[in-house]
Formats: C-alpha cells, sequence, structure tokens
C-alpha cells in the first residue's frame, strides 16, 4: 500500500544524499507536435510535502508537462523520476504513488458517483471494506454523499471535479497531480476541496496544480514554477518567485513579459460610442 513515509523532512528542491527524493525531479524535458515545440527543456526539482503550483499562460505547456510527468503522454527526450522513481521506466512504482486530476477528465459515465469511487478503489488493490470506509468519507467531505447513487453523466462541472478528485486520493497516494483542479467549481466547493488539499499536504504529501488564478495558486502554494513558451520561467519558494511584487500575479507578468501590454489602438470600433 503506497500510504505516505511519515516523516520528510527535505527543505529544499534538491534535498539531502540519503534524504527523501523530491517528489518529482524533470530533466532535459522536450516534446514537439509536429513543428509546435509544446516544452522546450524542462529541469525541475519539485520538494516532497510542498503545495506546488504550476503557473503560466495559454499554451505555456503546463498540461503537457503535467501528462508527461504523470505518465499520460511520451516525452521526446528527457527523464522524469516520481518520488525516486523513474516514471517511463518504472510506472506501476509511480502509478501506484501518484493520484491525478486531469485537464477534461474521462470519467465513467454510467457508474454512480459511489460506484466509480467503488470500481477505482478495487482497481488500486484495496481491501473492498477499506474502499467502502473512504469513499464514504470522501463523498461527505466533499459534499456529494446525497448524490452517490446519481449516475456520473448528470454531475455538474464542479461535482465532477470533486469526484475526480475523491478518485484520485482514494489511495492515500504520496504525489497529486491536479490540473485546473478548480475551474467550474463554485466558492463552496473550493473552500471544501483546499481544506481538503491542505489536510493533506500538511500530514507530508505533495500536491503540483497548474492554474492560471494567481491569486489561488499564492493563497495556497508555499512553491512555485513559472512557465512560459514551454520553459520554466522561475521555480521555488512563493515569497522567493514573487521577489520584490506587490503579487504574484504582477511578479507572473513581468516573467512571462506581458507587463504593459494593451490593445493600443485595435479594437478602436468595439463599444457603444464608437458608431
Ligand atoms: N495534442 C496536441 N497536438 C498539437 N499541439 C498541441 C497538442 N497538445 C498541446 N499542443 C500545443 O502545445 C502547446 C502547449 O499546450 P498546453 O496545453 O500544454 O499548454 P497549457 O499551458 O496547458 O495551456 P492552457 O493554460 O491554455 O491550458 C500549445 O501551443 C498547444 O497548442
Amino acid at each position: 500500500m503506497p500510504d505516505q513515509a511519515s516523516d520528510r523532512t527535505v527543505d529544499t528542491a534538491d534535498g539531502v544524499p540519503g534524504e527523501v527524493p523530491p517528489a518529482v525531479r524533470v530533466e532535459g524535458l522536450w516534446k514537439r507536435f509536429g513543428e509546435q515545440i509544446a516544452v522546450a527543456g524542462v529541469d525541475l526539482a519539485l520538494p516532497a510535502g510542498r503545495f506546488i503550483g504550476l503557473v503560466g499562460p495559454n499554451g505555456a505547456g503546463k498540461t503537457t508537462t503535467l501528462s508527461m510527468v504523470t505518465g499520460l503522454l511520451r516525452p521526446d527526450q528527457g527523464r522524469i523520476e516520481v518520488a525516486g522513481h523513474d516514471v517511463w521506466r518504472d510506472p506501476v512504482e509511480v502509478k501506484a504513488r501518484i493520484g491525478v486530476l486531469p485537464e477534461g477528465l474521462r470519467l465513467f459515465e454510467r457508474l454512480s458517483g459511489g460506484e466509480l469511487l467503488s470500481y477505482t478503489g478495487r482497481l488500486r488493490g484495496l481491501p473492498g471494506e477499506e474502499v467502502d470506509t473512504r469513499a464514504a468519507q470522501l463523498l461527505d467531505v466533499l459534499d456529494l454523499a446525497g448524490a452517490r447513487h446519481k449516475l456520473v453523466v448528470d454531475y455538474s462541472t464542479g461535482m465532477r471535479k470533486k469526484i475526480g478528485l475523491a478518485a484520485a486520493l482514494l489511495h492515500n497516494p504520496q504525489v497529486l497531480f491536479l490540473d485546473e483542479p478548480f475551474e467550474g467549481v463554485d466558492p463552496v466547493s473550493a473552500q471544501t476541496i483546499r481544506g481538503v488539499l491542505e489536510r493533506y499536504t500538511a500530514s507530508g504529501a505533495t500536491v503540483v496544480f497548474s492554474s492560471h488564478v494567481m491569486e489561488l495558486v499564492e493563497s495556497l502554494c508555499d512553491w512555485v514554477a513559472v512557465m512560459a513558451a514551454g520553459r520554466i520561467r522561475a521555480h521555488g519558494p512563493l515569497a522567493e518567485v514573487r521577489g520584490s511584487a506587490r503579487s504574484l500575479q504582477d511578479a507572473f507578468l513581468e516573467l512571462v513579459g506581458a507587463n504593459g501590454r494593451d490593445t493600443g489602438d485595435a479594437l478602436d470600433w468595439l463599444g457603444g460610442g464608437a458608431r
């Protein structure tokens, strides 16, 4: 059972020999789609036990990177380790230790929420009784208990995110990867998800999540990586990446070179007064 190690004390991304390895180590990662270079030589070490935000503008390469890191997309080049295991040479070891909530998650639509969790837990090799206990608790905490018999196809966008999150957490993974977990989620549910994730990282587990919402990243994460045009522009503890900027949003705009960008004279036809 890949339950979490009790003492993860590493405080730096690189760690100390003999101690817990970084949650994720990426070296020389590349991915092209035809002429399009989506990921252009990413090197990254994400420390264990942190709440980590991967941020970047549209098309920066976040989803492509997370897909390669979680073993869903084969890199053209590069090496990826999760919790000390090579993602592409040792996929079974890695998959037992990770939970993934991908973008555009496909779920088994004709199962109810409860059935989906039972099925996922058994696929993960958990004993039936344990699955039932954990599933009931997760459904309860995520405010889905009333919808446990409803088919997933009839779930709302936010409910789908929450059941996807429950399925990703059921086996108590060491590292949880979430692609835009708060998109389409109402503020109450967002607060609930946040509480679950904070509790999870407080116990030593690692969350890596991608988002465009800087306020959210700033309030949740203690470590961030900023990506633009397929490369990592900055990474490190939140305060370090923010530097002297007023907010992470300002630092981000500076880093991705978007500060001061406006529409100029373009769109001068737009608006009620210009007829
Ligand atoms: N399957 C694919 N085929 C062709 N191009 C792709 C494919 N997947 C991604 N790309 C391209 O790779 C680049 C990076 O895309 P990616 O989805 O990783 O960015 P992102 O940072 O997740 O963006 P967003 O924040 O908009 O979701 C984009 O230019 C995108 O068009």
